[in-house]
């Protein structure tokens, strides 16, 4: 983020996208997309996100694609953020932590989102697999679709937010490992989404207190901008990664427009978050 601003470029092969870029809705119209798009920011900017569910609609050739994408973001500077928000019991989550967090996993980018809604302890060990093996998790804590008020606004017996514990938990795995290792921020952050207004500061979400990155998704196509992404995060921001996808990839299929575009975006993100 310090060297190339702080911008996260989603991979997210819609099939309108494949369409509007003159590619088939097939794993060889997916791979010739993601693969342009590394072209285009690989070096250039601090992540990209390939989302998950556009490779796997295309199975199991969709998924061989994925693992390709993520072994040709580790030739750049640009980190890997897999956007499969993973999340089961614990004993499942190990399988998932093996498959997206291992060193030798064909899956393992630098990073995986995840959902704490079976509960924060549930994802320990991807936590584990996480600080083990140098990689980092975002966990959905605050996302930027309207319908994730329901549950992550809700408050407990105790009256404390839903987000809030999430964040709790997120910030106690930080303080354990800063203690040790130092530096500025851990390796569990989370998402919070660019769209989501004064909720943070309306549910107590000390999103300071977590000293982890702050994945932004919902600028561009969502709606969010500068402004917002300035308001959501207020003395945070510097920890915060903004997070686009359709808002760069309509510049397609050129890769001097992809990367004008991604260029933009990661001036006008710093600019906010200076
Ligand atoms: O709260 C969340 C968490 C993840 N996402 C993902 O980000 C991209 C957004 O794409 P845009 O085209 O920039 O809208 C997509 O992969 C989502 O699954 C999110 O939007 N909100």
């Amino acid at each position: 983020m310090s060297a190339h601003g702080p911008l996260c470029v989603g991979i997210d092969p819609h099939a309108s996208l494949l369409d509007a870029w003159g590619l088939p809705d097939t794993a060889a119209g997916v791979r010739t997309f993601a693969l342009t798009v590394l072209e285009a920011v690989g070096g250039q900017v601090a992540a990209v996100k390939p989302q998950s569910a556009f490779f796997e609609r295309h199975g199991s050739a969709g998924v061989a694609v994925l693992e390709e994408v993520v072994a040709a973001g580790r030739d750049t500077e640009t980190l890997v953020v897999v956007d499969a928000k993973r999340g089961d019991i614990g004993s499942t989550m190990g399988g998932y932590a093996d498959a997206y967090l291992r060193d030798g996993s064909p899956l393992a980018g630098d990073a995986l989102t995840v959902s704490p809604y079976l509960g924060s302890g549930s994802l320990a060990p991807a936590v584990e697999a996480a600080l083990a093996t140098g990689r980092g998790l975002f966990v959905l804590a605050l996302t930027s679709n309207p319908e994730g008020r329901e549950v992550q606004h809700a408050r407990d017996a105790e009256g404390v937010a839903v987000a809030d514990r999430v964040a709790r938990a997120a910030g106690a795995s930080n303080a354990a490992e800063l203690a040790t290792t130092g530096g500025d921020l851990g390796s569990i952050g989370l998402v919070v989404g660019a769209t989501i207004g004064d909720a943070a500061t309306r549910l107590g979400v000390d999103l300071s207190a977590v000293r982890g990155p702050l994945l932004a998704p919902g600028v561009g196509a969502q709606g969010a901008g500068a402004a917002e992404l300035a308001a959501v995060f207020g003395d945070a921001r510097r920890a915060v990664l903004a997070s686009s996808s359709r808002g760069v990839l309509g510049a397609g299929p050129d890769v001097g427009a992809l990367r004008d575009a991604a260029r933009r975006a990661a001036d006008e993100a710093g600019a906010a978050l200076r």
